[in-house]
């Protein structure tokens, strides 16, 4: 797992937005090769489709032949609802970008069967070549979509009764009335998230920090799913200086100091190459710490992903 760090909300985010760009255009997609992106709602990604529609709007990237599988809907919520997160999502990023509306992929919280509905969605991701890039936010208890503390990190897309913590902290968006929230959602499990070739997740502001101290800092709990991605072979935690409080100084330095380490590398691989534009995060020397490989061999193993990811 890397964790980027940035002072504020908004160069969190503008990272994340580069980040994806750049995987986006290094893959390039075509119709028969699309680049299949997750997708999550809540206010935490609205600066990351704000900057995506930017990006799009500036000739940046182009989501043509990008297809989104988003992360979880309210059972019974009519589409057109405000809150749904159909809405939030035609609202928020899919009204503003090329996107096919082929191509865009939200789970049906009015379907008359919702358990096959599940099992629908998880085999369309495989249908569509598995998912390339997981962007996911994370709620102030560690959950990831809905899956909320306690959910099986073996689970795959289901059926969720949401908790009253859950219900309480989504009411905000329900003018406060808790009685508004549904009472149950359909979501991708942590085991779906975790099958992505690649989870970025952002995490900003202070009430994240207990879930990033615990996802980061601690060991994997199926009550912070987050802390699955310490399990993930490709996984990025970006946060501001706020979502860190609950960190040690010396977890930061660490991270900070594998950031810079992988910068140099990019930096001398580009003047090498005589390339340049942004650079994807690779593996760096000190990651090969974490382990009995030689850089070499991860270098290796950096290149056989990249090929599973064509
Ligand atoms: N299902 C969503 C999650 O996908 C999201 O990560 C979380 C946090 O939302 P926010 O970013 O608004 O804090 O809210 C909901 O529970």
């Amino acid at each position: 797992m890397r964790l980027i760090v940035r002072q504020t909300a908004e160069v969190a985010s503008r990272y994340v937005v580069q980040y994806i760009t750049t995987r986006i255009n290094e893959f390039g997609p075509t119709q028969e090769k699309p680049f299949v992106l997750g997708l999550p709602t809540g206010s935490s990604p609205l600066n990351i489709y704000r900057s995506l529609i930017e990006a799009f709007r500036d000739g940046k990237v182009t989501f043509r032949h990008v297809v989104t599988f988003n992360m979880d809907e309210y059972v019974g919520l009519p589409p057109e609802h405000p809150e749904s997160y159909h809405s939030f999502m035609h609202k928020n990023f899919f009204d503003h970008v090329d996107l096919q509306p082929e191509n865009i992929n939200i789970l049906d919280g009015n379907a008359p069967d919702l358990a096959a509905e599940c099992l629908a969605y998880e085999e369309k991701i495989i249908a569509s070549g598995g998912i390339e890039l997981f962007l996911g936010g994370v709620g102030v208890d560690g959950h990831i979509a809905f899956n909320e503390p306690g959910s099986s990190l073996a689970s795959r897309t289901r059926i969720k009764s949401l908790a009253y913590e859950m219900r309480l902290a989504n009411s905000r968006f329900f003018g406060g009335e808790i009685d508004a929230v549904p009472r149950m959602a359909l979501t991708v499990g942590v085991q779906t998230i975790m099958d992505a070739r690649e989870v970025v997740i952002i995490a900003t502001g202070p009430a994240k920090a207990s879930a990033v101290h615990q996802a980061v800092e601690s060991g994997i709990s199926h009550w912070c799913t987050l802390s699955c991605l310490q399990l993930h072979p490709r996984s990025m935690v970006v946060v501001d200086e706020d979502a860190t409080l609950e960190m040690r100084v010396k977890t930061i330095k660490y991270y900070k100091e594998v950031e810079q380490i992988a910068e140099q590398g990019n930096e001398a691989e580009q003047k090498a190459s005589g390339s340049i534009g942004p650079v994807t995060p690779r593996t760096t020397a000190r990651d090969c710490e974490d382990g009995d490989l030689t850089p070499d061999s991860m270098a290796s193993r950096n290149d056989s992903l990249t090929e599973l990811r064509h």
